[in-house]
């Protein structure tokens, strides 16, 4: 049962989430809070994890019964997501419905309160709490440090050479702990004020602000902004003038960029009816970098769901390579780590089928009380949660190890900043 009413302007819906373990999404003002208990979980693993997912929120969305009064995206049945990256990762992809979700879009407010039929009474309504102390995270290197890195490029190069591949996104990874009572709340708040042009995201412990969609679904019209080609913003304007037309010139770049655009293109052909995407990439300025991004638009011709398209999308060569499956391979061989739901699908899907989904990118992972992490770290005794960052780019022919290792630390330093 899923009932959504207008609601009076909320200052800021965070305040009701979760503290350790906040539910949100949020871009320009635009927001999706969850609230309260846990009405639903799935939680899959393996190759036909999308797959799954995908089927059973179609059983759910037929089942459901909505009492909608606002009727835009994300208002009635909305649960949120966060996946694996990889078919084989150890890490659970995850779909969940809160009882409760706060929304705000295009100035409009609303609660939504969702319960189980079968509940004889909905739960308490969840109320606000303050936030927590400040708190910073001990960051240092991961399983991947710096030096490691140089040999995973050259390895990537390598493979590249001998015609294995064309593109091959290498990541390395940070790693330590926060408080084990940190407000990671603070976290959503600095990244969303921060990098306003992201979806800043939380979804089961991995906290964002991704510059990069994988898809939205709205009303029957497909959107996804590419991303690949990037370069640390310059000290003036006058400095990153001449980055952007050296970017927007540079063969490697725009080769990388190519990859990327035709991957999804190839992935939403089969499901559209009108595909569009400029011929030249634009230059996105974020506060720490520039990337070539390309817009992409079509129009659902199958009656697919977000969902349905994140299956069909993922993993673009933003975050594999090209061709697909032998940058998986390549990746596989070359990360020693799981990168468990980084650059794997993040977003939310309503009873509609529509849905924001991004790419999980500029974020961090916090562990679970008593959850083992692919470091072997629990919560220790000593009161401190484990956090794991992951920052790749996209390695093709010419590039170069101390270039992209810059590259990493730079796209690490909306969350080291957030978390320091
Ligand atoms: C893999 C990452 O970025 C991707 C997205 C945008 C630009 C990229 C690049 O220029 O290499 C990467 O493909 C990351 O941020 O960890």
């Amino acid at each position: 049962m899923v009932e959504t009413r207008e609601a009076d302007p909320v200052e800021d819906p965070l305040l009701w989430a979760s503290r350790s373990w906040p539910l949100a999404w949020q871009r320009k003002g635009d927001m999706l809070v969850g609230a309260g208990t846990e009405i639903l979980r799935l939680d899959v693993t393996g190759p036909d994890r999308i797959a799954r997912i995908a089927a059973s929120w179609r059983e759910i969305m037929a089942a459901a019964e909505v009492d909608d009064e606002v009727r835009v995206p994300g208002t009635g049945l909305v649960a949120f997501g966060a996946f694996a990256f990889d078919d084989g990762s150890a890490q659970r992809s995850t779909l969940t419905v809160p009882s409760t979700i706060l929304g705000r879009r295009g100035g409009r407010h609303w609660i939504t309160r969702i319960r189980n039929a079968r509940a004889a009474a909905p739960d308490e309504a969840p109320q606000p709490s303050d936030y927590g102390s400040h708190w910073s995270a001990t960051l240092g290197p991961g399983r991947m440090d710096p030096a490691a890195h140089g040999d995973a490029v050259r390895e990537a190069l390598a493979a590249i050479e001998a015609g294995e591949v064309k593109k091959v996104v290498i990541a390395r990874d940070i790693a330590g702990s926060v408080p084990v009572d940190a407000d990671l709340r603070r976290l959503v708040r600095a990244l969303a004020s921060g990098y306003p042009d992201t979806w800043t995201f939380a979804v089961e412990g991995i906290i964002g602000a991704s510059p990069e969609t994988l898809v939205t679904v709205r009303g029957g019209e497909v959107t996804a902004r590419v991303l690949a080609g990037t370069r640390p913003r310059g000290a003036d304007a006058d400095e990153d003038s001449a980055i952007i037309a050296e970017l927007a010139a540079n063969p490697k770049d725009v080769d990388e960029h190519e990859y990327a655009v035709r991957s999804v293109v190839d992935a939403l052909r089969p499901h559209t009816s009108a595909l569009a995407s400029a011929e030249q990439p634009f230059t996105l300025k974020l506060p720490n970098l520039w990337h070539l991004a390309t817009d992409v638009e079509g129009t659902l011709s199958n009656g697919s769901t977000a969902l349905d398209m994140v299956r069909a999308l993922h993993p673009t060569a933003a975050v594999a390579g090209t061709p697909r499956e032998a940058a998986m391979a390549a990746i596989r061989r070359i990360e020693p780590f799981d990168r468990g739901r980084y650059a794997g699908p993040v977003g939310w899907i309503d009873g509609n089928g529509d849905g924001e989904w991004a790419i999980a990118l500029r974020c961090a992972q916090f562990g679970v009380p008593g959850e083992t992490t692919d470091r072997g770290w629990m919560i220790d005794p000593d009161g401190t949660r484990p956090v794991t960052a992951h920052a790749g780019g996209g390695i093709v022919a010419g590039s170069v190890p101390e270039a992209e290792l810059l590259e990493t630390r730079v796209k690490f330093r909306p969350i080291v900043d957030a978390l320091a």
